[in-house]
């Protein structure tokens, strides 16, 4: 198998929730607890990424390790929790060692395994000009649920640096392998308290 780095985002402001999606309960464990365990069962090294660590360092995350968001120099401080996934990736990205990074959002309680495993074990025949393998639908790219290449990196900050913060634009631009997902439902995540009483 090749070598994995995963990088978990969990520096959301989780509004539509009204309280840190990261630790919500998922039948008793923590939900970002949950994502770096499965995140682990992957890769050899997993980065959480969050402005708030303090948040999370009594959770037990083994093969984790932080890594402390900051600011954009163009974005004033108070702008921090709201400048969005995207800009949290890069600054992980930039720790990676790994030729391909598995990037996962935290609050998807039903990821599989086996599926991540799957997916993971195509990597090595995925196209040289290729910079990501994500699941495709209707909307458009699952962007944090899939993998990148190290490569990508100073693409992505040049489209960061130019006020670019969107996933899908950002993809558009760049050759993407389609990854296949026989059952959406490991995709769901839960952005609002209704979403919750049906895991
Ligand atoms: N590190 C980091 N992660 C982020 C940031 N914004 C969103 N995320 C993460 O990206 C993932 C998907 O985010 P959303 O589902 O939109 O969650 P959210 O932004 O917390 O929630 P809303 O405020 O309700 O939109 C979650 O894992 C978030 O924690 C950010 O600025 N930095
Ligand atoms: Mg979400």
């Amino acid at each position: 198998m090749i070598p994995l780095t995963a990088i978990v985002l969990a520096g959301g402001k989780s509004s539509r929730m009204g309280r840190d999606k990261a630790l919500i309960l998922i039948e008793g464990l923590p939900l970002l607890q949950l994502v770096c365990r499965v995140a682990g069962s992957c890769a050899d090294t997993v980065y959480i990424v969050t402005p708030w660590q303090e948040r999370y360092e009594h959770l037990i995350l083994p093969k984790s390790q932080f890594i402390q968001e900051v600011a954009l120099s163009v974005e004033p401080e108070q702008k921090l929790s709201s400048h969005g996934p995207i800009v949290g990736f890069a600054q992980g990205l930039a720790h990676v060692q790994t030729e391909w990074v598995l990037l996962l959002a935290c609050d998807l309680p039903k990821l599989r395994v086996a599926v991540l495993q799957d997916w993971k074990a195509e990597l090595d025949t995925v196209e040289d000009d290729v910079i990501a393998a994500l699941v495709y639908h209707v909307k458009g790219w699952e962007p944090l649920c899939g993998f990148y290449r190290r490569r990508c990196l100073p693409t992505l900050l040049e489209y960061i640096n130019q006020g670019g913060r969107s996933f899908q634009e950002w993809l558009k631009q760049h050759p993407v392998k389609v990854l296949p997902l026989a059952d959406p439902e490991m995709l769901l995540n839960c952005n609002t308290p209704e979403d919750l009483p049906s895991l």
